[in-house]
Parts: C-alpha cells; structure tokens; sequence
C-alpha cells in the first residue's frame, strides 16, 4: 500500500469513528434530575456539553423565591457538579453562556461569576432575558474539553 493509499484508508477510518463514536449522558445525583426532555449533560469524545442551569438545591426545592446572589451560586453549584461529573474542573471550560433577568444583575452575576472561577476565564456570553422557567433570575450553560 502506498503513502497516498494509507493516508486515505487513516481519514477513512477517523470518518467512521466520528460518526460512531458514542455519545454519552451525564448525570449526576448532586443535581436534581431534569424534569423535562433533556439531561444534565452530554459527551462526546472529549467534549462535554452541560444543559442550562437553574438553582434548584439537590433536594429539588428552588432557590427562585431567594436572593439573587444565592441563585447565581446554586446555579453555578449544579453547573460545576455536572461538569466534575463529567471529569471537568473550570479551567477545562471551553464557553458559558448565561441568562440574565434584568440586566442590572450583570455586576452582581460578574462578581460571583469570578469568584467561583478564579483564574479560570473561559469565553463567555451573558444574555438578558425577560423571564426564566420558576422563576429563576439566571440559567447557565457550559461548553469543556474534558481531559483525554
Ligand atoms: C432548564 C432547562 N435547561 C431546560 O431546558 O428547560
């Protein structure tokens, strides 16, 4: 077999793997199982998607009715569980993404935001939105690179 013919047969064989590679599901009991369609996270080779977010504690009650500061840390909580979970610390973050009610809160959600994440600055996308599920005032999603 020539160089040519073996270089082919190697991208031939990493399409596959690609495309067969499993997807795996998430989930941890630190956090409390979704009540609808979808799960706490997703991996795929070595990337690992976390679902948004809300601050619900890990025995279900919510933290909607309590000040903002304590939603952003359950939130924050559940999001780094599901990503520890998945073998994830926060300098693997590739991306988050979180949804703010009212924008005012961007400040207070920075400061806590940097709290928990220290030195670790993944890139980052704050939306504001008019209105969470329960209630919550911030969602949070995350994008990691898990370690091989
Ligand atoms: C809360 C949430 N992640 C959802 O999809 O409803």
């Amino acid at each position: 077999m020539g160089e040519g013919t073996r270089a082919l047969s190697a991208i031939a064989e990493e399409s596959i793997d690609l495309m067969t590679d499993p997807i795996e599901r998430i989930a941890t009991a630190a956090v409390p199982t979704p009540a609808g369609h979808y799960v706490q996270g997703t991996a795929w080779r070595d990337l690992v998607f976390v679902s948004g977010q809300l601050g619900p504690r890990p025995d279900g009650t919510h933290t909607s009715g309590e000040p903002f500061e304590t939603q952003v840390r359950q939130a924050l909580a559940n999001l780094l569980a599901i990503l520890a979970e998945a073998g994830c610390g926060p300098d693997r973050v590739l991306r988050v993404t979180a949804y703010l009610v009212g924008v005012e809160n961007w400040p207070h959600f920075n400061r806590i935001y940097a709290e928990v994440f220290g030195d670790a600055k993944p890139a980052r996308t704050v939306v504001p939105v008019p209105a969470l599920n329960h209630g919550y005032l911030v969602e949070i999603e995350a994008i990691a690179a898990r370690p091989a």
